[in-house]
Formats: structure tokens, C-alpha cells, sequence
């Protein structure tokens, strides 16, 4: 099941993002947007996560497709650089989510550690 999900276009475009993300560590922040991210600190990074998922409600809120899509790809961008900053990788994630497949979420959530 894992293999079919990373051979899904989705999961490699991340992968590959993912990869451009990591190369950016000790890059030059002047020319580029993730070097100056990683530069400014996990609290940036996070803070960005915050403004950019916000600003993806806003749009759904005002149905705007368009613009939720655009907001979508920041957040999904940013929340990587946040992995990428707490040293997770997208198999990490997948493997999470791997496991909850076929689990009802309200069963999931009755399963919790406190
Ligand atoms: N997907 C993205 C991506 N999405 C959004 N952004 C940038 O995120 C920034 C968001 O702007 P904001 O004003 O919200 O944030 P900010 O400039 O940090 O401003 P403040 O919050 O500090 O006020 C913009 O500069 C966008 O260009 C991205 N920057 C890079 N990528 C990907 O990362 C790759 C590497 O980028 P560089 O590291 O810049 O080479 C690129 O080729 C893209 O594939």
C-alpha cells in the first residue's frame, strides 16, 4: 500500500520538493526564500505555517477555488519546510496516515494516547 501511495504524482511532487527544501539548508537567504525561512528560525517557520493555513479558511470561506488553490500550494510548501526544520520526512507523514487507513477517524480518535 505504501509504494502504490509514492508512486501517486502527489506524493512525488512532495517527495521532489521535499528534496529542493532540504538542499536549501545553509543556501544563501538572499536568493533564496527557504535558506532565509530556515535562517529566520523554527518559530518563523511555524508562524508561516499558521498565516498560510489561515489565509487558505479565508478563501474557502469566500469560495474562491482559485485562490484557495494558491494559498493550498503555500501551505503545503511552508508545512514542509516545517518537517524539513523538525528533521521529518514525507515518508514519515505517510506512514502515519498509512496507518489510520481503513480506521474510522472517530475510532482513531477513541484510540489516542492522552
Ligand atoms: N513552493 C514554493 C513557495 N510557495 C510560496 N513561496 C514563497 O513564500 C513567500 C510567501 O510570502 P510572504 O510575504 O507570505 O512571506 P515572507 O516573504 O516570509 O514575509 P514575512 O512573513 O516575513 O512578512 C513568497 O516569497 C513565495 O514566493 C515559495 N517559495 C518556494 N517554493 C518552492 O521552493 C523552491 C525553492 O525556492 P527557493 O528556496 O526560493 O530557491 C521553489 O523552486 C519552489 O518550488
Amino acid at each position: 500500500m505504501a509504494a502504490k501511495t509514492k508512486s501517486d504524482p502527489l506524493a512525488s511532487l512532495l517527495k521532489d520538493l521535499y528534496a529542493t527544501i532540504l538542499a536549501r539548508k545553509g543556501a544563501d537567504p538572499e536568493t533564496s526564500h527557504t535558506a532565509r525561512l530556515f535562517s529566520r528560525g523554527t518559530a518563523k517557520i511555524a508562524q508561516k505555517v499558521g498565516e498560510e493555513a489561515v489565509e487558505a479558511v479565508i478563501e474557502a470561506m469566500r469560495g474562491d477555488r482559485d485562490k484557495l488553490a494558491s494559498e493550498s500550494a503555500d501551505l503545503l510548501y511552508h508545512l514542509l519546510v516545517l518537517w524539513a526544520d523538525a528533521g521529518l520526512t514525507p515518508d514519515d507523514i505517510y506512514a502515519v496516515l498509512a496507518a489510520r487507513q481503513g480506521i474510522s477517524g472517530i475510532e482513531e480518535k477513541k484510540n489516542r494516547k492522552a
